[in-house]
């Protein structure tokens, strides 16, 4: 998600943020395209336009893959999509705030694509994504919306695991845990992996691992319920609500195009016959980053131990370092290679890179290796392959001495060019060693372990030589067409488990004839003569349908009659108040009268009548709204949609307040109904609770939503900590505090008051940008997703009483600012009292007039 992304010389290494996820999902994205049956791939990443990076970054469209001949398919691309601030790059630990806007945004390319493609060939009904699959944490979130947006299956592929991370630098014990959160926002970046769990379908795995000793850390995977699930299904028996993803180990392949044939012959050892004793007399064409590397030694004869790795502290280069400079028989024998991205200054670098090369540079220093270690300062993607085989050829090896390695890319690429490994026993290396059987593994944090092995095959002509004939034999079983033909095969199923609801985007005739009404179902009539047209809110779509037809020639047949298609597809914008506006006692407030009167005046007078649509966002049911409103004398007739009990459900009053039974369906995928009832009540509360300290709220309880009441001053868990023990259990729902913390809704995990609006935004085809929020300064607990994203928001001061954000977070988790924008343009605030006058003046700022 964090840019830098490009289908030609990436810039593998640049930093800490560009690794092996760049080139696992460019050259995935390639061979998926390549594969058939796949009509189209789209790589979404951020787009950066800043003169601090390559102009390519900043590219709109980039067309990784051309079609293959003769097929019907349209290749691979990669979209870039603006999120935060256009002309900055923003390092991974520091985009968290950013993820609503990159998801609003990426909905709108996939809407018009979907479009696009239902135009050309579905009959003008849209064609939406068959699979979404995020790529580390930060798309894994961002993949979880878009696929409960759209009710599309998701996937997941983590690439590296905060949990992991955690636990190894803490076990270093170089910084403290606060500092680790401060640094890496682990805690933040956590959560996201755990909501990216929930969602998921399908985990694709580099090895049995990563499932076992990685995922395996996590609230919301248990291989033995997993198993146990699984067990339940196929029999037959229920899950009790209970969903555990699959994980599936489909390791990533390599990209041969680049490996030749002398590669895997045997090699000479010998540079004797390209450069002369004197190291300046270089005797045939060498690849230029052999001299340049050659540079570096006194003797470049010797065996070449080859580090390839971004300048990242948990990369462990340090500990390599010290194991060579403090072992001499090695020293003696061979050189040391380091290549550790590109860098023109290090003091310009970011922070975590500049720190990792100084300590490195120091160390040098301190063992006084000059002459025998190398560590140039710049090479190109196209030169890696002559890398290795400078090594290769020398009859080096390759190390990789991560405090975990996920997976390894860069242990099969040497595998690939004949270089035999020692790679740490801390995650996929593990695998990749009992598949290619070409190395030793070895504990990162113990130096003497690195020293012995890299000696061991240094000097043991015979287990080198066995190592690289294993590692080329095997080094096939890493292939992509393989992994694209096993990957969607594995999608095929999740397709098949998934439940899908096609999302249809609204669209509103121009002209009121029975012919232009025959596929149209939201809207409603208003008659010139008789008052609007009502219908029956139970009637099926197709009835309703049949009665509009009707309706039109009976009209055509009245003199004088006419009418005006009344539709929500019509608005040019939408204004939503989700104002949590209650007492101390969790009851509405009168003022919500008030803070509507004047957002509708407020619109009326910049937009003219019409033009601007309203919808009412709340955390009460429908009954609670109906009484407020009526007590207040507001007409719930104004809204084109009132979305109820935290984003479970959607009605429309000009459909006789119709419930929108697609929206329940929609996000009804892993609700666990029933199921949740009695396991919520008995974790709900801190201590033990008297009988009418916590009571199902029956009234405001529906299909979707099961609502408790929490009586004043019961000590009731907060979000996090009911949310993991439901993950715990295999539940996933979305759990939101109301009525100044006296409610608990329960809802489906892909239902929540944003992503209600981002469906009827989707449905209505008013995109996010053209919604304007009203919000209070503070909410229940859902009240941070409404501020990020690319809709605009208006806050109103002082109108809210009491909140129950408190009950949201835990001190020891991620802050708030990890998860909400600082400083938006896209938030304003308006005094207590502002009124309309106010408000209008903060719309035209936005540009709304
Ligand atoms: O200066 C450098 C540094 C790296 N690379 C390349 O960058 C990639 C690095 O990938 P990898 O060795 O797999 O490490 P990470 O960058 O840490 O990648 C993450 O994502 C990978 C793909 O899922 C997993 O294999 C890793 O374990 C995981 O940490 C390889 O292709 C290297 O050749 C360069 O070209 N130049
Ligand atoms: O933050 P970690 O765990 O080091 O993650 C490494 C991963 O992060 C990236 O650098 C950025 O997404 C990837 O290229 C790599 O796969």
């Amino acid at each position: 998600m964090h840019g830098l992304v490009r289908g030609e010389n990436m810039e593998l290494g640049r930093d800490s943020d560009t690794g092996g996820q760049v080139k696992y999902v460019v050259e995935l994205a390639r061979a998926l395209a390549n594969t058939e049956g796949v009509h189209r791939v789209d790589l979404l990443t951020r787009q950066i336009s800043s003169p601090e990076v390559d102009y390519s970054y900043g590219e709109p469209v980039e067309m990784l893959s051309c079609p293959p001949e003769g097929s019907d398919s349209c290749g691979s691309y990669i979209i870039r999509i603006p999120c935060g601030s256009r002309d900055k790059y923003i390092p991974k630990e520091s985009l968290w705030p950013h993820i609503p806007e990159f998801v609003d945004g990426a909905l709108n390319h996939i809407v018009s694509i979907a479009r696009s493609l239902g135009e050309q060939v579905n009959g003008g009904k849209p064609i939406w994504p068959y699979v979404i699959h995020g790529h580390y944490a930060d798309a894994g979130e961002v993949a979880a919306h878009l696929a409960g947006a759209l009710n599309v299956p998701m996937v997941l592929t983590g690439h590296s695991l905060g949990r992991n991370k955690f636990e190894q630098l803490l076990q270093q014990g170089r910084i403290t845990r606060e500092d680790i959160d401060r640094t890496y926002k682990i805690m933040r970046r956590i959560e996201a992996e755990e909501q990216s769990l929930d969602a998921a379908e399908m985990v694709v795995t580099s090895t049995r691992q990563e499932i076992d000793a990685q995922w395996g850390l996590y609230d919301g995977f248990d291989i033995k319920l997993e198993r146990k699930l699984r067990v339940r299904r196929r029999r037959g028996v229920s899950c009790l609500g209970r969903y555990m993803p699959r994980m599936v180990v489909i390791p990533p392949g390599m990209d041969f195009s680049y490996v030749l044939t002398q590669d895997s012959q045997e090699p000479d050892g010998d540079l004797k016959s390209l450069i002369g004793p004197d190291r300046n007399q270089i005797k045939k064409p060498v690849p230029p980053i052999w001299s340049e590397i050659m540079r570096f030694f006194s003797n470049p004869h010797k065996p070449t131990i080859l580090a390839l790795s971004r300048p990242d502290h948990k990369k462990n280069v340090t500990t390599l370092v010290k194991a060579f400079g403090e072992c001499q028989p090695l020293r003696e024998l061979a050189n040391l290679v380091l290549i550790l991205g590109n860098r023109d200054d290090i003091e310009e670098m970011p922070n975590s890179s500049s720190v990792v090369l100084m300590n490195v540079l120091k160390l040098i220093d301190q063992y006084d290796l000059y002459g025998q270690v190398a560590y140039p300062k710049h090479h190109k993607q196209s030169e890696v392959p002559d890398i290795y085989r400078l090594a290769a050829k020398t009859k080096g090896v390759f190390i990789n001495p991560a405090l975990v390695e996920p997976f390894g890319l860069t242990l099969i690429e040497a595998a690939a060019y004949g270089l035999p490994i020692v790679a740490t026993r801390n995650g996929g290396p593990v695998d990749i060693v009992k598949a290619l059987n070409n190395g030793l593994l070895v504990d990162p944090h113990d130096q003497q372990a690195i020293s012995d092995a890299l000696l061991k095959l240094v000097a043991n002509k015979h287990l080198w030589a066995e190592c690289r004939k294993n590692g080329l034999k095997n080094i096939h079983r890493f292939s992509w067409p393989e992994h694209c033909r096993n990957y969607l095969s594995h999608v095929e199923h999740c397709r098949n488990r998934h439940p899908t609801s096609s999302l249809d985007i609204m669209k509103v005739p121009e002209e009121l004839t029975s012919d232009s009404l025959r596929d149209v179902d939201d809207i409603s009539l208003r008659f010139s003569t008789e008052g609007d047209f009502t219908l029956n809110g139970e009637l099926d779509a197709g009835t309703r349908q049949k009665k509009l037809v009707d309706a039109i020639s009976q009209m055509n047949s009245m003199k004088g009659c006419s009418a005006a298609i009344y539709s929500p597809g019509r608005r040019q914008m939408l204004f939503v108040v989700a104002v949590d506006s209650y007492d101390d006692n969790g009851n509405i407030k009168a003022n919500l009268n008030e803070i509507i009167k004047n957002m509708i005046k407020a619109a009326d007078l910049t937009s003219g009548k019409g033009k601007i649509g309203f919808v009412l966002a709340s955390g009460s049911s429908l009954q609670e709204v109906v009484d407020i409103t009526q007590k207040n004398l507001i007409n719930l007739e104004d809204f084109d949609a009132i979305v109820c009990n935290s984003g479970s459900e959607i009605y429309y009053p000009w459909r006789d307040m119709m419930v929108d039974a697609d929206y329940e369906t929609h996000v009804e995928y892993k609700w666990p109904g029933e199921s949740i009832r009695s396991v919520i009540l008995r974790l709900i509360c801190t201590e033990p609770a008297a009988e009418d300290d916590i009571t199902e709220y029956a009234s405001s309880c529906s299909t979707r939503c099961y609502a408790i009441s929490v009586k004043q001053g019961v000590k009731t868990r907060r979000v996090d900590d009911l949310r993991q023990r439901l993950r715990m259990r295999g539940l996933r729902c979305n759990i939101v505090y109301t009525h100044a913390a006296t409610r608990l809704n329960v809802i489906p995990l892909c239902a929540s008051r944003i992503q209600a609006l981002r469906y009827l935004s989707i449905r209505w085809g008013i995109d996010m940008s053209k919604t304007v929020f009203f919000l209070g300064e503070k909410g229940d607990t859902d009240y941070e997703d409404l501020l990020g994203g690319l809709h605009k928001t208006i806050i109103l001061k002082g109108v809210v009483g009491s909140d129950s954000e408190k009950l949201l977070r835990s001190e020891e988790n991620f802050k708030r600012e990890d998860a909400v924008p600082q400083e938006s343009p896209n938030i304003s605030y308006v005094k207590e009292n502002g009124g309309s006058q106010e408000i209008m003046s903060t719309l035209e700022a936005y540009g709304i007039k």
